[in-house]
């Protein structure tokens, strides 16, 4: 029935919370699984109201879209990214009289372990692979899988998969070469083994103190070579390239961490010690942080499991570290490199 009196009318609508970043961390005793979604709500079905007389009778606010997905994340556990889409859908149709649709819309980041250093490889392995030579193991990184060996072993430190570029800039000025070296969009995360307190207080101060926290960090790193000529003496670039990158990964994940810029020193320091051809590493690290959500109003203990990963303002820890006695010459401002 067409209403000469309204030429308007109100086409398809949908309305809910997008890209609800949610993190589950399953913690099997020392062996921690992962799971990193970003959730989209859209729920339609009998809106009119809303729209057209202001009445918000038949809405379920956004906000409340929001909760559920955390609170589903606890309750129900993130088995997989179609089971946890199924269960909300089903939730929000079969709940509320007037939603007749809703269409999860989910985005899962992959995480691969980064494999703790049983100290078995030596340097000097039979093929220079560089990036494949880190020591990482794809295991899924879902929240099922029981990995039987070493289970006293701790397994709480992941990368993401499939992100990073290397970078490499060469100077020649005729008589001196320069080679810096490094990484970008590096993204890892320990779900444990980080504590942040007993930093100084202000009257605008209101972070409590943390001691157990995920740590997570985009690492961007840049390292300079101590070669300066010639063709003969080369470092085996790939290699040394692969090798950093381990170093870089196990420090990362070995470090129990009491600030993110102390995990930075170790992070470079590591790279200095074993690696003899390198004399300075500049790294830049945002704070990706990871806040626990309150899900005590859902009457929901939330013990260390799930998580909002925040994407910005971020804190951003920087600094080089160097051999003794070496100059330091990369550019502080080396993001854009
Ligand atoms: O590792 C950290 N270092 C900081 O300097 C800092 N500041 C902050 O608010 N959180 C953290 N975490």
């Amino acid at each position: 029935m067409t209403d000469q009196s309204r030429p308007v009318l109100l086409g398809q609508n949908q309305y809910g919370k997008a890209e609800n970043r949610v993190v589950r961390i399953v913690r099997d005793g020392r062996i921690h699984h992962i799971k990193d979604l970003s959730v989209s709500v859209a729920l339609s079905g009998d809106m009119e109201e809303v729209h057209t007389s202001g009445s918000n009778a038949t809405v379920l606010p956004t906000d409340t879209t929001k909760n559920t997905v955390f609170a589903f994340a606890k309750e129900h556990g993130i088995e997989s990214a179609e089971r946890f889409g199924i269960a909300l859908a089903r939730h929000f149709v079969t709940s509320q009289e007037p939603i007749e649709r809703a269409r999860i819309r989910i985005e899962e980041y992959a995480w691969e372990r980064i494999e703790p250093n049983r100290g078995a490889r030596s340097d000097g392995g039979a093929e220079s692979n560089g990036a494949e030579s880190n020591g990482t193991e794809s295991n899924g990184a879902d929240s099922t899988g029981a990995d039987s060996e070493g289970a006293d072993e701790a397994k709480h430190s992941f990368v993401r998969k499939g992100q990073e570029t290397r970078i490499a800039q060469i100077t020649f000025d005729g008589e001196d070469w320069e080679v810096l070296a490094g990484l970008k969009d590096l993204t890892v995360l320990n779900s444990t083994d980080s504590e942040f307190w007993g930093y100084v207080k202000d009257k605008y101060t209101t972070l409590q103190e943390a001691y157990d926290r995920i740590l997570a960090t985009e690492v961007s790193a840049l390292w300079r070579y101590n070669w300066t000529g010639g063709e003969d003496g080369q470092p085996d670039w790939e290699r040394s390239y692969g090798e950093a990158r381990k170093h870089l990964l196990e420090a990362f994940a070995e470090t129990y961490s009491l600030s993110l810029q102390q995990t930075l020193y170790q992070m470079g320091s590591r790279v200095i010690d074993h690696r003899a051809e390198i004399d300075e590493v500049r790294l830049s690290l945002p704070n990706k942080h990871h806040f626990l959500v309150d899900l005590t109003p859902f009457g929901l203990k939330n013990d260390n499991e799930v998580y909002y990963a925040a994407d910005r303002p971020y804190g951003l820890i920087e600094g080089t570290v160097l051999r003794a006695g070496a100059q330091q010459r990369i550019p502080v401002d080396m993001t854009n490199l």
